[in-house]
């Protein structure tokens, strides 16, 4: 092994896809010449491939980082428990370095590779890059880990330690010589753009990679923080960040947007909206530690009982929600913001995920896949811990009959139709009053804003009474049946 400044460390990056605020990638820096690479591991991602929208986000994040890098990136395709010891042998690296992941395939593969790395002789670097407080450090008294999140948060921000300063961006970077090295491939190799027939429409709208990431934080925190708190609910405000995708592949950490915020913490107008804001990225935080200690979340109830639910075989409606043609035009609004975004504004998703387990009553997991193949911010942590918490099947679940009502959630968080007149263009020459239950329209007005329900839009595909009714008699069954079990 030769001193730090000739041996060769190489830092993995994953979900950390960025230069500053990077600790894996700052130790890396300090241990010798930088090798830096990429691994798409489709191998041991088995059914947690990642979907055609974050593939797309992907492929322009890392060529905005191999950009960073002057053309230094390495990108490799295949299992990473063969293509890193090999590649640590072939160059005679000293160090590898990688910030650690938190979905239950990485961590197997990670634990795996570092023995065998450590094995070798080689030194290995990890650290937390992406989260503020890793799931072992917030724990209850008794060790074990919260499944609420109230609590999980008070004792992450009183009693944990207060997230750290973000580390600046490396001031230069001395890198391998830059040979061919063995299985190297090109990023047009990884095949990262969209294979189906999906497009994003709104391409336009996205900014994948760490300076797209800074200047979207710089744009919230003047447009948006202001009235977060409340305005945040509304779809067509400006009053969300937009900062999910850039979390998820690690574009900028959460330590970052954490601190951006106190350049705002003098002004006391914006408390409550900063305090809302640093509770949502808290939620992120318990999604992780939920994910960590329950490795099957994105397929397993959380609450047993729901083994046993009658969901509904639907295939005619679970394609009606997919493609925004339900009849509710707030659900389809959401569905084809979705389609045409790869982003679903959050309250909005709320409603089109509790249509789809509850007014549908069709199970979540097929309404966590469609999110997973669409959303651009796609995360088995944020994803899963979300479609459980609304379809009730969570531990820290919303209350079983807590169904929201698409009419009347549109007319009180989409006032104005704006939102929603976007996205189903078709029913747009509707007054407010009749925007969001057409079904309900006088002949005449329907007649005037020129729409025929079946044909220029559809008729709604169930009755949100009595699906309601349908779904709490269900759950009711579920709790009686149980009851009896215990009694019998
Ligand atoms: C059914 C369903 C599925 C979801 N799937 C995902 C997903 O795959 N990936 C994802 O990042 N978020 C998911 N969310 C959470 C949330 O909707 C998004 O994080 C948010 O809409 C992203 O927009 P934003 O960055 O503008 O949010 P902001 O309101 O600006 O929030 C800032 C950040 O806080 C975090 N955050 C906010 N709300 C939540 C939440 N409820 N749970 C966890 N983290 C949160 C996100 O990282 C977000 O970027 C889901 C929510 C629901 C109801």
């Amino acid at each position: 092994m030769g001193s730090a400044s000739n041996s060769i460390a190489i830092h993995w990056f994953r979900q950390d896809l960025r230069l500053s605020d990077n600790p894996a990638l700052s130790s890396a820096l300090k241990s010798g010449r930088l090798l830096p690479i990429y691994i798409l591991d489709e191998v041991n991602a088995e059914d947690a491939q990642i979907g055609d929208a974050s593939r797309w986000w992907l492929h322009h994040s890392l060529m905005e980082l191999n950009r960073s890098l002057k053309g230094n990136l390495r990108f490799y395709r295949g299992d990473a428990t063969r293509i890193l010891p090999k590649l640590a042998a072939e160059t005679g690296a000293g160090t590898v370095s990688w910030n650690r992941c938190y979905e239950p395939w990485r961590i197997k593969r990670d634990t795996a590779i570092k023995e065998m790395l450590k094995e070798d002789g080689i030194t290995v670097i990890t650290e937390n890059g992406s989260l503020l407080w890793e799931p072992w450090e917030i724990l209850k008294s008794d060790g074990s880990p919260y499944r609420v999140f109230t609590p999980f948060y008070s004792q992450g921000r009183l009693n944990g330690r207060l997230p750290r300063e973000p580390i600046a961006a490396p001031a230069s970077i001395s890198f391998a010589p830059a040979d061919k090295y063995p299985e190297t491939v090109d990023l047009a190799e990884l095949n990262l753009l969209p294979r189906s027939n999906w497009t994003l429409k709104r391409e336009p709208d996205w900014h994948p990679g760490e300076a797209g990431a800074q200047a979207q934080v710089r744009y919230f925190l003047e447009n948006g923080l202001n009235g977060y708190k409340i305005r945040r609910n509304f779809p067509a405000a400006e009053n969300r960040s937009r900062l999910s995708p850039h979390l998820h592949f690690g574009e900028l950490s959460p330590h970052q947007v954490w601190h951006a915020l106190s350049f705002k913490e003098h002004m006391p107008e914006l408390d409550d909206d900063i305090g809302n804001f640093k509770t949502e990225l808290a939620w992120r935080e318990f999604s992780y530690s939920l994910l960590f200690f329950n490795p099957g979340l994105s397929n397993v109830n959380l609450q047993q009982k729901f083994d046993s639910f009658p969901w509904r075989s639907d295939a005619a409606a679970l394609e009606a929600w997919q493609e925004g043609r339900t009849g509710i035009p707030f659900v389809d609004a959401g569905m084809r913001e979705l389609w045409q975004s790869g982003y679903m504004h959050n309250r909005v998703r709320m409603i089109v995920s509790s249509f789809l387990s509850k007014n549908l009553m069709i199970d979540w997991r097929e309404g966590a896949r469609w999110f997973w193949d669409c959303l651009v911010d796609a995360d088995l942590a944020n994803n899963s811990a979300s479609w459980q918490w609304v379809s009730g099947t969570g531990a820290d679940a919303a209350p079983y009959f807590r169904i929201f009502n698409p009419v009347t959630q549109g007319t009180r968080f989409d006032p104005n139709g704006d939102y929603t007149r976007k996205y189903v263009p078709e029913i747009a020459a509707l007054p407010n009053k009749w925007l969001f239950n057409p079904w309900e329209a006088p002949t005449d007005i329907l007649e005037g804003a020129g729409i025929v329900l079946g044909q220029t839009y559809p008729a709604p595909i169930v009755d949100l009474k009595t699906s309601r009714r349908r779904a709490l008699d269900a759950f009711s069954d579920l709790n009686d049946s149980r009851k009896a079990g215990v009694a019998s």
